[in-house]
């Protein structure tokens, strides 16, 4: 049938909390309407992420059990230089705790005040280490994927004429990278064609720009690669990553999405001189180059789950549950972003809610009341994330989004079918949904810690 079976039988489980209504309601006050508060107790199918929520092999727990926890020069840390060279085919490897580890040291290490990093859409802790280092971030992404209706297979593509304009406005020596995320979370996570890789590497190449792949989500790039564009379809997933990583100078990796597993992360480069100021850098944030805030069994676990990660069956299964509940919810009329990406369903919530401006934020309001529905937790990617500009105005997505965003090898389609039911019928009756206001804000990626009230 058309949703393939999970590849793999379950040896272990963990039962879920099955909450009540006035469970609910009590946990959603205290965490101030924001789900991000939520304790993982009081929540029933948990889509806050795919990120570090991954279930692991039995043969990554086997690794677990092999972690060489000597400081320096950890067999471990061998093995994953091992599988990103094989797999991915950079030269170099500095393994960091998480994304946003390496998201640190490559800002740090190559963007300095006054310079414009260009990339296909933002993402939150990227941007915010770029603007950290005194860079600006530029959007340079195609027009449609700021458009929920438009259905493009590749919404991820920069558009070459936003890229080539910068360039002439501000100069190749002000850039110091081109930020190119593959998926590109959110715009709904949605790909990038290998045509548009090889074309900007090669702009980037005519200006000795380098480009930088935020890579993770990168298999399920990979995957929408072999699917959607011509002359892919029989080749294999290794194959086309390798290629697609080609097409970069380096990457920052998040390991707790397309690597499978709950902690860890990368800095990966070609360049030798970057390497070795980063070797430089990495002592002062996470530790020796050769284990990066990691322990021993966590760089092997990644390891082992680069190479899962390239099965067919592991990324089909996956792709195609995501794929499952986005056609439940298309089917019943609900607004999403379109077409389906590859690690979440994105709920429309200026559709959904068109009762609420955008000033009440909406995905905010509507995340809390799937809770309360359902026990389901979904996350805010709407003006909420999208935080306040230097002139303390809050930035105004065109996208307004809830992100039921679907875990690796955790849940079933049982699960995901509960999920579809509940956002149906709340879709019938959005109109009762009301609007939020702000009764706590952070200054810095306030959707982490926001409390809100109904206005
Ligand atoms: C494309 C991309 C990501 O999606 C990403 C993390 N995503 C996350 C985790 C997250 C981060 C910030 C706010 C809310 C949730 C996600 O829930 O989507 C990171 C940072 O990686 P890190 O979390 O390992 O530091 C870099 N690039």
């Amino acid at each position: 049938n058309k949703y393939v079976a999970e590849p793999y039988k379950v040896k272990v489980v963990e039962p879920i909390a099955v909450t009540t209504w006035e469970q609910r309601k009590k946990a959603i006050e205290e965490a101030g309407y924001n789900t991000f508060l939520l304790r993982s107790k009081d929540v029933y199918i948990d889509l806050l992420t795919d990120s570090g929520t991954t279930a692991m092999s039995d043969d990554q727990w086997a690794g677990m059990n092999l972690g060489d926890e000597a400081y320096a020069g950890s067999e471990n840390f061998y093995n994953l230089l091992k599988a990103v060279k094989e797999v991915y085919g950079y030269e170099y490897v500095i393994p960091t705790h998480q994304g946003r580890g390496a998201e640190n040291l490559l800002s740090q290490l190559t963007i300095k005040p006054g310079d414009y990093i260009p990339g296909n859409m933002y993402f939150t802790t990227t941007r915010a280490h770029q603007e950290l280092n005194g860079g600006t971030f530029r959007d340079v992404i195609i027009d449609e994927a700021h458009d929920s209706d438009s259905e493009y297979l590749f919404k991820g593509n920069i558009c070459l004429d936003k890229l080539k304009s910068l360039i002439e406005e501000v100069g190749a020596e002000k850039i110091p990278y081109i930020c190119m995320a593959v998926t590109v979370n959110l715009a709904g996570g949605q790909p990038v064609s290998m045509q548009n890789l090889k074309d900007v590497y090669a702009l980037a190449g005519k200006h000795h720009i380098k480009v930088m792949f935020d890579a993770t989500r990168c298999v399920e790039n990979a995957y929408f690669i072999k699917k959607r564009e011509a002359g892919y379809e029989n080749k294999s997933i290794a194959d086309i990553l390798k290629e697609m990583m080609s097409y970069s100078d380096g990457c920052t990796m998040s390991g707790k999405k397309d690597c499978l597993v709950n902690i860890g992360g990368f800095l990966a480069v070609n360049d030798e001189e970057l390497y070795t100021r980063a070797t430089q850098m990495v002592v002062m944030y996470e530790g020796m180059p050769s284990y990066g805030g990691l322990a021993g069994r966590d760089m092997e676990a990644m390891a082992r789950g680069i190479y899962e990660a390239i099965d067919y069956h592991y990324i089909h299964h996956r792709i195609s549950q995501v794929q499952f509940l986005g056609d439940k919810l298309i089917e019943a009329g609900v607004p999403v972003v379109r077409p389906i990406g590859g690690h979440a369903v994105f709920l429309d919530a200026r559709k959904f809610l068109p009762h609420l401006e955008q000033e009440k934020f909406p995905a905010q309001s509507l995340a809390a009341e799937i809770y309360l529905k359902s026990g389901v937790r979904t996350m805010e990617r709407g003006i909420v994330s999208a935080g306040r500009d230097k002139e303390g105005n809050h930035h105004k997505p065109a996208l307004e989004l809830v992100r039921l965003t679907i875990p690796r090898r955790v849940y079933s389609y049982a699960h995901l079918e509960v999920v579809a039911d509940a956002i149906i019928d709340l879709y019938q009756e959005r109109e009762k949904i009301k609007g939020l206001e702000f009764v706590y804000e952070s200054p810095v990626l306030r959707f982490f810690t926001a409390r809100f009230k109904h206005v």
